[in-house]
């Protein structure tokens, strides 16, 4: 639904040098786009600064052409920006149904009340079945697989325009990361959601993705359909370890 620029982006942490160092990447409208590259690369450190949880020290964030660098993280949240974080956060103190409550709470800065807020509940037991079946199991009694998914429906749930997602699949069963990035496949079909998906699992990300995007020391050393880069022996030999 939005599409997501950045251009020569510089980050990098306290006084040292540049984790990031003036990376440039389009993600359109409606695409999903893999992230890949080995660890320190800088994906986790990209996806932060998209929210701005880590400040730019040179460079633009922008959202269908605005320029969203200089603003805070809940303003970008309200502008559409979503980030599902590594580690599975959900509050697990709540049910699996109180944490889509709280996320199905505000779309794009308004509040959502009653009947409106219970369908966008109700939408998620559907698009994960299990997490019907647990909807009134606390969280912190979720399994790994079922804890993703409550992140990923807690994301969903608010109708971000943009989800970018930090390692989803690590650490679950094949057939949960398969129903984890078909959803997500689908979504951005059904929707028009635009995702930007940063991964280990370069088989399974490049399976949904329409593009993959190669980080190694915070540069972009390839960018290519996703089909092609799986096919790309010299390439992946160098930086995807496979
Ligand atoms: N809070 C921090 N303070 C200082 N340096 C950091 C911080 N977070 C990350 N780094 C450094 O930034 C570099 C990139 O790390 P980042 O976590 O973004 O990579 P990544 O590609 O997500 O790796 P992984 O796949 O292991 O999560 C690494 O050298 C890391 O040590």
């Amino acid at each position: 639904m939005s599409t997501l620029t950045v251009e020569r982006l510089i980050v990098g942490y306290g006084d040292g040098a540049p984790v990031l160092a003036g990376l440039d990447l389009e993600v359109p409208d409606g695409a999903v786009v893999a992230l890949l590259g080995a660890n320190g690369a800088g994906k986790t450190t990209l996806l932060r600064a998209l929210v701005g949880l880590v400040p730019a020290r040179e460079g633009r964030v922008l959202l269908d052409g605005a320029d969203l660098t200089a603003v805070s993280t809940e303003e970008r949240v309200r502008h559409g920006l979503a980030l599902v974080p590594e580690g599975r956060s959900i509050v697990v103190e709540l049910t699996v149904a109180e944490n889509l409550r709280l996320g199905a709470l505000w779309v794009s800065g308004r509040k959502r009340k009653g009947p409106a807020r219970e369908a966008a509940v109700g939408q998620m037991y559907e698009l994960f079945e299990p997490l019907a079946r647990r909807r009134d199991a606390a969280g912190h009694t979720l399994s790994g697989g079922e804890r993703q998914m409550l992140a990923l429906a807690r994301a969903l749930v608010g109708e971000p325009d943009v989800l970018l997602l930090d390692e989803p699949s690590l650490g679950l069963a094949p057939l949960v990361v398969a129903q984890l990035l078909g959803v997500l496949r689908d979504q951005a079909e059904a929707t028009g959601l635009t995702v930007l998906l940063a991964e280990q699992n370069v088989t399974g990300a490049l399976s949904v993705a329409d593009r993959g995007v190669v980080l190694s020391l915070g540069e972009v050393v390839a960018d290519r359909p996703a089909a092609a880069l799986a096919a790309d022996p010299a390439l992946r030999h160098a930086y995807l370890g496979f």
